[in-house]
């Protein structure tokens, strides 16, 4: 363990650590931080909610003369809530040494910002597309930048941004200091890195998989038919406090979002056609918890920070063993515990298998919960808000009624009664989504994949008919027992 003591970190940032509560430093930041104040060009690598914002801010914040009010340090980030959370972070980490942090990114009044940006901000954390756009009106100069980060450095480097990057760093005197981090780093992407920086130094914090081990990992192999009724019967079951739910396109988002509010949850949904005024609302909800279910496409994938993430669910498994490992990321973060769950196609197993060799993890088969499991686990919530309630105590002025009740009923009825007055009302609203091509494999490994292959066809039938009794549950005792052996 390694106290940011011993990495000389300078007193206003020691202050604000401890205001943030952060006691020790991550792998990551012991590794990284130093090697960067020393002026090296770093690459990092760690997973997934291990701290390595802090990792480049804190170097970067070191490298900060608040005395000029001058743009310094520079960050790139691939999508707006991401630039805005690490543009927070960086703030929080350099106020007490006066080091002003400003976000600048897409969809925002463009006059409004220009006027901001006249303040003289010493960190700017920018998405590519509007960063270039400042750059051509000279409304940001990087002429005195010292040190540049590209944070999901594998995203920012891949087709769709690495000519906005190039670009970006041309305009960046010689002289910088340049670092990159990401959960993941593909060895192509890494290349190309090498080729952009000053003999970096590498660091990958090890670990025998590139997923995080305190997340646990299943997948439910369902028809494109099924997939909404699993869904909707899982969230039944295991009641997440938030949860993300991942799908391919915008359209799928759309629809899975007003299903869900059709069935009765506060879902929501964020994509990319959305403005941004209603993206940042729908991600300002989600964080106070008023939408219980994000749907999301792979905008949401990456760095965000949202504590409470207890359940994430792959709708529509990725194309990338790199997105699987971002996506499940938003939970299990900084220690915490998390679930992922994937829903794969009956023609999607041998994809499934390519992610698991890739990050090195293995997803433990759980069969698709049926319609009573799912109406049991509505009526657990109740029971467990019903057992808070009892260990409150404050329950004597309620006696007196509750005795003249049951002089007339049984206790089991007068029980059942009160459990069916609070439990959430099950809908059966038909949700139709439209469909989406199964993901192949290019090379699909053969044989190992018929013992992944059970007949599923049992498990679905018309929502509210009732599906195959499991018998008695007990929240997740009952989802453990229902695993494949074989395959975990
Ligand atoms: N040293 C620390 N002690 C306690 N908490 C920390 C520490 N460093 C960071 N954190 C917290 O851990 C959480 C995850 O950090 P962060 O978002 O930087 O992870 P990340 O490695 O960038 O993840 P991702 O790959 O998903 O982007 C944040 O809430 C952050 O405030
Ligand atoms: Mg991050």
């Amino acid at each position: 363990m390694t106290t940011f003591n011993e990495l000389s970190i300078s007193q206003p940032i020691m202050t604000a650590l401890e205001k943030m509560g952060f006691e020790e430093a991550t792998p990551i930041q012991a590794e990284t931080i130093p090697l960067a104040m020393q002026g090296n060009d770093v690459i990092g690598q760690a997973q997934t909610g291990t701290g390595k914002t802090a990792a480049f801010g804190i170097p970067m914040i070191e490298k900060i003369d608040p005395s000029q009010k001058i743009i310094q340090g520079l960050v790139v980030a691939p999508t707006r809530e991401l630039a805005n959370q690490v543009a927070e972070e960086i703030n929080r980490l350099g106020k007490n040494k006066g080091v002003r942090t400003m976000p600048v990114y897409g969809g925002q009044h463009m006059e409004r910002q220009i006027r901001a940006l006249k303040d003289g901000p010493h960190i700017v954390v920018a998405t590519p597309g509007r960063l270039l756009d400042h750059m051509r009106r000279k409304t940001i100069r990087t002429n005195n930048v010292k040190i540049a980060v590209l944070d999901e450095a594998d995203e920012m480097l891949n087709m769709g941004f690495i000519d906005d990057i190039r670009d970006i760093l041309k305009n960046i005197p010689d002289g910088r200091q340049t670092l990159l981090f990401s959960a993941t780093m593909p060895k192509e992407i890494r290349d190309i890195a090498t080729n952009l920086m000053n003999s970096p130094k590498e660091v990958k914090v090890k670990s025998k998989e590139m997923t995080v081990t305190n997340i646990e990992q299943f997948f439910i192999e369902v028809p494109e038919k099924y997939k909404f009724d699993t869904l909707t019967n899982h969230l039944d079951i295991n009641a997440p406090a938030l949860a993300i739910v991942f799908s391919r396109t915008k359209k799928r988002v759309d629809e899975i979002a007003e299903g869900l509010q059709a069935r009765g949850f506060r879902a929501e949904g964020i994509h990319g056609d959305l403005t941004q005024g209603k993206r940042t609302s729908v991600l300002n909800k989600f964080k106070n918890s008023r939408v219980e279910v994000l749907v999301a496409t792979d905008v949401a994938a990456r760095g965000l920070d949202i504590s409470g993430v207890t359940h994430v669910y792959n709708f529509d498994i990725p194309q990338d063993p790199e997105s699987y490992v971002h996506r499940i990321g938003r939970t299990g973060r900084a220690g915490r515990t998390g679930e992922a769950i994937s829903f794969i196609t009956p023609r999607e197993i041998a994809h499934l298998q390519s992610i698991e060799k890739m990050t090195k993890s293995k997803m433990k088969r759980i069969m698709p919960p049926t319609n009573q499991e799912a109406e049991r686990g509505q009526q657990q919530v109740t029971v467990d808000k019903l057992l808070q309630t009892i260990e409150q105590k404050d329950l004597k002025s309620y006696h007196e009624t509750a005795n003249e009740l049951l002089q007339n009923h049984d206790s089991i009825t007068v029980i059942a009664a009160a459990l069916k007055m609070l439990t959430k009302e099950r809908r059966d609203t038909p949700v139709r989504i439209s469909s989406a091509q199964p993901i192949s494999v290019k090379k699909a490994p053969r044989g190992k994949d018929n013992n992944r292959r059970t007949n599923n066809k049992k498990f679905y039938g018309k929502r509210n008919q009732g599906g195959r009794n499991q018998g008695g549950r007990n929240r997740k005792g009952n989802f453990q027992k229902r695993r494949n052996n074989n395959n975990s």
